[in-house]
């Protein structure tokens, strides 16, 4: 008799990707079988049962297929016989699906993220590690309540901090601020820390994709703020300068956005530290601030979107979402 059952659930990326020979480029291979049986021989307690939800690359991966991925894992954990849910992702937009979950479950077992930097015929592929890895971390009873977990070469990082930092490295998820969570060593998961965020449940029936992200840099204008309210956006998230402050010119546009009803959230595009109203010239935190913008804390753009997609899900009211992002 087996202790745990682990549910994988297979999305795609690298980890289900292996090289065209004619061509010498990565393409997606159905490879989940192969991946299974490698690994089964290791896990003498923990029996495994898998579903293949997708099989994308994650740039292709869009937020209705993470909505759809989020009702089916709550549906899953619902499932008394299992014990906590592994879910292979391609690492370019894994942050964003593993931080959409951890909005949307209210979780006490483990949901583990995971992928690999390498394919499947290269030397030193590293997803099969990385599912093992991930396998253990699911069914330790160190994981509960830990809100979704990203377990990549052997660091677990929280889906509210972590992001991908480097391109092509195997150590490339970081929580650049915090560090991970824990590690796992050989058999053994162990935790450090408990994770920086307090958790915030948004669990809405619908979800509101439509918002942007601008990215701010000097000299930046109203034109593409004017661009997306023209074409009538939901939400705009501006990933402005330092402490969150932003260059004049882009007043009238981020006055007119908030005008019409639009949220503005405020982004760093430094990697670290969080932004706040502290500077009070034009286009200054403190400036936007008076105009109605929202500021995000430490949240990545990317991250500060997929949060806004939830909470317009949720409600319209500017007061309400201002505390969804406190
Ligand atoms: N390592 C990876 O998985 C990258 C791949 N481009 C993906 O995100 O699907």
């Amino acid at each position: 008799m087996k202790n745990k059952t682990i549910l994988i659930i297979f999305t795609g990326g690298t980890i289900s990707m292996a090289k065209n020979i004619e061509t010498s480029k990565t393409i997606l291979k159905d490879n989940k079988d192969e991946l299974l049986q490698s690994i089964s021989s290791e896990l003498s307690d923990i029996s495994l049962l898998s579903i293949q939800f997708s099989l994308k690359p994650s740039p292709a991966i869009t937020p209705e297929d993470m909505f759809t991925l989020a009702k089916l894992t709550k549906e899953q954990l619902n499932n008394p016989e299992i014990d906590g849910i592994v879910i292979t992702h391609g690492t370019d937009t894994l942050e964003e699906t593993a931080y959409f979950l951890d909005l949307y479950l209210d979780i006490t077992k483990p949901v583990v993220f995971t992928g690999s930097m390498r394919n499947f015929s290269e030397l030193g592929f590293d997803g099969l590690s990385n599912l093992l890895s991930s396998i253990l971390v699911a069914a330790s009873p160190e994981s509960t309540k830990r809100g979704v977990v990203v377990m990549m070469n052997d660091e677990i990082n929280s889906a509210a901090e972590v992001t991908k930092s480097h391109t092509l490295a195997l150590d490339t998820f970081k929580s650049m601020e915090f560090g991970p969570i824990g590690i796992v060593e050989q058999e053994n998961v162990l935790y450090y820390r408990q994770t920086h965020y307090p958790r915030v449940l948004l669990s809405p029936k619908y979800i509101i994709p439509e918002i942007e992200i601008v990215k701010v840099y000097s000299g930046s204008s109203s034109l593409i703020l004017n661009l997306l309210i023209d074409s009538h956006v939901k939400g705009i998230v501006l990933e402005a300068l330092g402490r969150g402050n932003v260059p004049p010119q882009m007043i009238p546009g981020i006055t007119r956005a908030i005008e019409k009803g639009i949220p503005v959230l405020i982004t760093s595009r430094c990697p670290k530290g969080r932004v706040l109203d502290s500077y009070g010239y034009e286009g200054g935190g403190h400036h936007l601030k008076q105009l109605g913008v929202i500021f995000t804390n430490n949240l990545s753009s990317q991250k500060a979107r997929i949060k806004l997609m939830l909470a317009l899900g949720m409600t319209s009211d500017l007061t309400k979402l201002v505390q969804y992002f406190k």
